[in-house]
């Protein structure tokens, strides 16, 4: 049966959460005196929004078919992202069969490689693809999941990230990420206390729930050595994303120093089918953790895990809610979830994306059933009482 063509394609502009999960206001856990790159600048230490994380805010991409049905995904990347959209990637939709998502793909790469490869262009090349499967499960009839071959088990389980794992293990959820607060520009007072919270969670959680340390690009290879050794007493399950994305020779030596049993991950800032592979042939981790709207979409996140699987890596992809959760459902090797509590305490669960997303499904438990993601698409809708701008036309 012959699709509907692409008929339009068109990109907004969202802020206040959402996508961009970093753009909240008032007090929050995600933006308490967190560890990041920037932290060696005391100005920006107490708080990322003050160095502009929450700067682009959400790109919200719609596609539309010949006959009505529209398409659409979230993800980061605001009014820059939007001009790539409007400007540069409409002209390989537009009058295309929406099932020619790998020769679109390929064209919305290789026309933006000489400005693009990672980062803001890949932000909005994901963003163009999750539409595009969106519309085509709902031209289909189908959940995405079910275009990518149909779940592999009956439910995801999720671990939590927030700065309650206390809280998470009472709501039924197998582990909890928590955020370091301290850096190296803290010195040995600052390693300390990180070492001091971990195990003041241990002892709240027990000795059998995960907890895991997400270090936001933010140490050096000494430090989260330092660190890790440390740490090894209290039960860290993983070090997550410790230093520069860049750094794939540093993920490789920090891999070699921590302590046996201690996972090392990383990825959810990298991108492409190559950044993956070289994390994975330098063997810089244990888990990549690809996010869906950063790395290059569903597309290229099939290339990606289909690497790590023939090398025994698992994948578990940096929290991007129905996106993630339609692709980990239906991979072997990416066993479990990444929930992130968007609840201020956190102390509750909320939708990851809210308010964004209409009908967006939610841990139950520290679950979601397949049969919770058996609508068309990703199985949810815009919400259309969050004000859109449409910046650019095309
Ligand atoms: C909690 C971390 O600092 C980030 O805010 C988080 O978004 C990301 O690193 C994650 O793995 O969820
Ligand atoms: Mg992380």
């Amino acid at each position: 049966m012959a699709l509907p063509k692409i008929k339009y394609v068109r990109a907004f502009t969202a802020t206040g959460g959402g996508a961009d999960y970093h753009d909240q206001t008032g007090a929050h856990w995600i933006d308490d005196h967190i560890a990041t790159p920037m932290s060696r600048y005391p100005e920006y230490r107490e708080s990322r929004r003050s160095f502009g994380i929450n700067v682009l805010g959400t790109l919200v991409v719609e596609i539309e078919a010949d006959d009505g049905t529209i398409g659409f995904a979230v993800t980061t990347g605001g009014e820059p992202a939007c001009y790539i959209v409007e400007k540069h990637l409409a002209r390989f939709l537009e009058g295309r069969n929406p099932a020619d998502y790998e020769k679109i793909w390929d064209q919305m790469y290789f026309s933006t490689q000489y400005y693009g490869r990672k980062g803001l262009v890949v932000n909005a090349i994901s963003g163009v693809d999750l539409a595009l499967w969106d519309l085509l499960g709902k031209l289909r009839g189908e959940p995405v999941h079910q275009l990518l071959g149909g779940p592999v088990r009956d439910e995801l389980q999720f671990y939590a990230t927030g700065a309650r794992p206390d809280v998470a293990k009472e709501l039924g959820f197998i582990g909890g990420k928590m955020p370091l607060h301290h850096g190296p520009a803290e010195g040995l007072e600052g390693l300390h206390k990180n070492v001091a919270m971990l195990a003041d969670m241990r002892a709240k959680v027990g000795d059998d729930f995960w907890l895991m340390y997400d270090c936001w690009m933010a140490l050096d290879v000494d430090y989260a050595t330092r660190l890790a050794i440390a740490c090894h007493e209290h039960g860290l399950k993983w070090l997550e994303e410790a230093i520069s994305p860049d750094d794939y020779w540093g993920y490789a030596e920090l891999k070699r120093n921590v302590p046996k049993g201690m996972l090392v991950t990383t990825g959810e800032h990298e991108a492409t089918r190559w950044g993956f592979r070289m994390l994975l042939e330098m063997d810089c981790c244990d888990i990549i953790q690809p996010d869906v709207g950063w790395c290059g979409g569903v597309t290229e996140l099939l290339k990606i895990s289909a690497l790590a699987d023939a090398k025994g890596k698992m994948v578990v992809p940096h929290g991007s809610s129905v996106y993630s959760y339609h692709f980990v459902i239906t991979r072997h090797n990416s066993p479990f979830a990444e929930f992130l509590m968007m609840h201020p305490g956190p102390t509750e669960v909320v939708p990851m994306f809210a308010p964004q997303l209409l009908g967006e499904p939610v841990p139950v438990n520290g679950r979601i059933k397949a049969s919770q993601l058996d609508k068309p698409g990703f199985g949810v809708e815009l919400n259309r009482d969050v004000p859109l701008n449409r910046p650019y036309t095309h």
